[in-house]
């Protein structure tokens, strides 16, 4: 008889997204990203981070003070990391899953790629410019955004 406690693929796809996220050295926000195609096949996954090139050490990781000083100009944002990490391979038809709601930059490069859905946790931005901006355009563009209800609380990962 087959186990009864396996995860769902939605679970599948989230945990390895949370997963991604715990590679970023973001100390307020952890973001985590996971292309997926039509047959449930991983294409690409990406975590929020500075450019290549651009040391953890050396760039600041802060959220206010002068534009320069902060971490908003350099840092790529997990959606798009994950597109750029797909190396040009077609996304058409592919769904997204990331544990926070794509700003309006990450929404204009999920459409272009030709995402067709996007699964989200988080939404603690909803009431920015930004995020009214990503979900009209996503609105238009016909790409459906489905808030994942989380269905387990967590999922436990033993090296030992
Ligand atoms: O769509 C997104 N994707 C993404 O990777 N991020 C990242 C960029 C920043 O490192 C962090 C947001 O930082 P903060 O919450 O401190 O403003 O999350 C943020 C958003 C939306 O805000
Ligand atoms: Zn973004």
């Amino acid at each position: 008889m087959k186990r009864t406690d396996y995860i769902s693929w939605d679970e599948y796809f989230m945990g390895i997204s949370l997963l991604s996220g715990m590679r970023s050295k973001d100390p307020s926000t952890q973001v985590g990203a996971c292309i997926v195609d039509k047959n449930n096949r991983i294409v690409s996954i990406g975590y929020n981070g500075f450019v290549n090139g651009c040391s953890d050490e050396d760039f600041p990781w802060q959220r206010e003070g002068d534009f320069l000083e902060t971490k908003y100009p350099y840092v790529v944002h997990a959606e798009q990391n994950a597109i750029l990490n797909a190396r040009g391979k077609s996304l058409e038809g592919c769904s997204i899953y990331v544990n926070l709601f794509p700003c309006h930059d990450c929404a204009r490069n999920i459409i272009q790629s030709g995402i067709k859905k996007v699964y989200y946790l988080d939404d603690k931005y909803a009431e920015t410019d930004s995020t009214k901006a990503s979900k009209y355009m996503f609105e238009k563009a016909k790409v459906q955004c489905i808030k994942l209800e989380a269905s387990i609380e967590k999922i436990e990962i033993l090296f030992k």
